[in-house]
């Protein structure tokens, strides 16, 4: 018996960071999934196989002991199969860039979720975001949720810790840039480095969250009246918020700097530290956009929100 379920990507508009704290953040997913392949064997056994590697592995192993960038699959698996009389074989499939900011993880997280529960029945979508947050904690202790969330139910969304998620219903005629610095980041050590700076600059930070707050309810109206001019301006902002915590370096400045002259602006998006940057085009300046980065051999590519979110087959 075979399950398959794939998941989009995603992208943090406005709040990343922030929204570890408590502040409001703006995402959307995106039409790049990963799919994830999970099948019954008889042998008590854990198979895993993805492009980043492959993992064979007996169950009820304690999750500590796990030394692999797959342990979020062996924690659904072995979590699925507890009491059961059979093994797992799993493989994964991505469109994914890893460790770019592109949710990479959380798509992961939400197809395996999906994909191995389905073996012994049918749960809800909600019941599979709380098993992929919990997948997710195996590699990122200290997630927000915003990712796997938006993952799961897709489209465009504000979600915060507290409340959880509320999705956007404009569709906003925007385009988004996407420019990959092709330098790979750890979310867990980024948020860390945050952490840091946040107990060193206590007032600084939470002056800096409030601001977060204001902009990013500046900018759900701004999302009413599909005010393209505006958003990019509060993307600027924003990323001037996300230079001063310190996730940004001068590759990224380069690539935002390209950004900021033919879009209406330019910001990271995802944990910083290296990753992608995003900038906010429509028709009118979409492929001049994309051409400016092109002469500056940056590898860029432009994605249309996903409206559909985790699909099973
Ligand atoms: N193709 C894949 N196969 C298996 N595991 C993957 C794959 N892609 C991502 N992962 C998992 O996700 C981890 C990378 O997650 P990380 O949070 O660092 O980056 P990201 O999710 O791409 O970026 P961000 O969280 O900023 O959006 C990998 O270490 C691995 O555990
Ligand atoms: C950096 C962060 O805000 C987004 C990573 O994509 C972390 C999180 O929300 O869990």
């Amino acid at each position: 018996m075979k399950s398959k379920a794939s998941a989009p990507g995603k992208v943090i508009l406005f709040g990343e960071h922030f929204v570890v704290y408590g502040v409001k953040a703006i995402l959307c997913a995106i039409d790049k999934r990963i799919t994830v392949t999970a099948e019954k064997i008889s042998e008590r056994k854990i198979f895993i196989k993805s492009n980043i590697g492959e993992l064979e592995i007996q169950p009820n192993k304690l999750i500590s002991e796990i030394n692999s960038p797959l342990k979020p699959f062996y924690y659904l698996a072995n979590k699925i199969i507890q009491n059961k009389n059979f093994g797992l074989k799993i493989n994964v499939d991505s469109e994914i860039p890893l460790g770019v900011g592109l949710g990479s993880s959380s798509a992961c997280c939400v197809a395996g979720a999906a994909a191995i529960s389905k073996l012994v029945g049918d749960i809800s979508k909600e019941e599979i975001l709380k098993l992929a947050i919990e997948a997710e904690k195996t590699i990122f202790e200290n997630t927000s949720g915003a990712d796997c969330t938006v993952c799961t139910f897709g489209g465009l969304m504000e979600y915060d810790k507290k409340n959880g998620f509320s999705k956007i219903e404009s569709e906003p005629n925007f385009h988004l840039v996407i420019v990959n610095s092709n330098v790979e980041h750890s979310t867990e050590s980024v948020v860390g480095e945050v952490k840091k700076y946040k107990e060193n600059n206590k007032e600084k930070f939470s002056k800096l969250c409030e601001d977060e707050s204001v902009l990013v309810e500046n900018v759900l109206e701004m999302l009413k009246e599909n005010n393209v001019k505006g958003l990019g301006q509060k993307i600027i902002q924003n990323q001037k918020f996300l230079e001063t915590i310190g996730i940004s370096n001068n590759k990224l400045r380069d690539m935002i700097q390209i950004g900021n002259k033919s879009s209406f602006g330019a910001k990271i998006t995802g944990a910083g530290g290296g990753g992608c940057i995003f900038a906010l085009t429509d028709e009118s300046n979409l492929e001049d956009t994309i051409k400016k980065f092109k002469e500056k051999k940056y590898e860029c590519f432009s994605v249309k929100i996903d409206f559909k979110g985790l699909d099973t087959f």
